[in-house]
């Protein structure tokens, strides 16, 4: 699409520095709303992307909370908060499951008498399958999405699975919402959510961690705790940025740093002691057993 520079949609894009496949998915969304059953921790992720991203405002956008504080959060982010569940999807077009999987059963049978054919169920509870979720709500438009917390700062991975029933507007809508918040890969095989929840549904945990203990150990070395924070949290940005703008595998990257008889290869000596590479492995297949378990 091209814009005219007279348009409103061409000046608000210059105002506002978005682009213009941006601008075309907002235009797509508009007069939407957007419901989440589930006030926890991912929905504000999702919603914090998407307020940042200005693809959908954050009026389109409602929730119920059965917490005050959370309740509190959600409206001081300009989301519109209502009584229950029910009334979540009779007031939206695109309703968000994002409890707990052990609550996903009980909140579909509470809202079933109140889905009608226009509506679009998205769950991204871990281990639920679209089967499931189509026995419980009675309902195939359906899309399943595997998304990560990252996407409150626009550096989100989300993957999705449609339901039978799903239409091709649907899954252009739905990329187009978490395409907006980080990347998306809109047809993956359900039978991969278990892997990719174990891979970049947890995952950002385990770098949490990494960067975390990176920093005690620039501490032990005698750093100042905030610079050894920097560092650690620089260095591991800076080492993703490297694998993607390159394209260069990991290994040839880690080749690079490690110096004959050098530093690098004696911490390297020190990991593979440790089974760091064997430990982050089990790590992923620990959480996709787990989101199998769920299922
Ligand atoms: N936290 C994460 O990094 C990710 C979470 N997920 C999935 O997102 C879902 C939510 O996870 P979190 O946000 O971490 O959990 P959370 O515990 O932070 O949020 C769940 C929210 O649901 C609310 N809730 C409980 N019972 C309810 C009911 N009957 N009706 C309405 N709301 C109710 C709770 O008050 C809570 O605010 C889970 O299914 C999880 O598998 C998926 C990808 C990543
Ligand atoms: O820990 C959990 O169960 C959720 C699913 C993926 C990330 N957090």
């Amino acid at each position: 699409m091209v814009y005219n520079k007279d348009t409103t949609e061409y000046i608000e894009m210059v105002q506002t520095a978005i682009t213009e496949e941006q601008m075309a998915a907002k235009l797509s969304l508009q007069g939407l709303k957007l419901g989440f059953i589930g006030a926890g921790n991912m929905a504000e992720s999702i919603v914090r992307g998407l307020t940042k991203s200005g693809i959908l405002s954050p009026s389109s956008i409602l929730t119920a909370s059965i917490f005050d504080d959370r309740v509190d959060l959600f409206r001081s982010m300009g989301v519109e908060i209502v009584k229950n569940n029910t009334q979540i999807v009779e007031r939206s077009d695109i309703v968000v499951v994002s409890v707990k999987p052990q609550i996903v059963k009980e909140v579909l049978l509470e809202v079933k008498p109140v889905i009608r054919p226009n509506h679009l169920l998205v769950s991204i509870a871990s281990g639920i399958k679209l089967k499931t979720m189509q026995d419980w709500s009675g309902h195939g438009r359906l899309i399943r999405v595997m998304p990560n917390t990252p996407s409150a700062v626009s550096h989100g991975a989300s993957v999705m699975c449609l339901g039978e029933e799903a239409t091709d507007d649907d899954r252009e809508k739905v990329g187009s919402i978490f395409g907006a918040i980080g990347k998306v890969w809109k047809d993956v095989k359900e039978e991969c959510f278990d892997g990719v929840t174990g891979l970049s549904g947890s995952g950002p945990a385990y770098i949490f961690l990494a960067i975390e203990a990176m920093a005690d150990g620039g501490v032990a070395a005698g750093l100042p705790r905030d610079l050894a924070l920097s560092l650690a949290t620089q260095t591991v940005y800076g080492a993703a940025a490297m694998v993607r703008e390159t394209g260069k595998h990991p290994g040839e990257l880690k080749d690079s740093v490690a110096s004959p008889s050098g530093t690098t290869i004696a911490a390297i000596r020190e990991l593979e002691r440790g089974g760091f590479r064997g430990v982050l492995m089990n790590a992923v297949i620990a959480s996709a057993n787990r989101s199998r378990d769920l299922s």
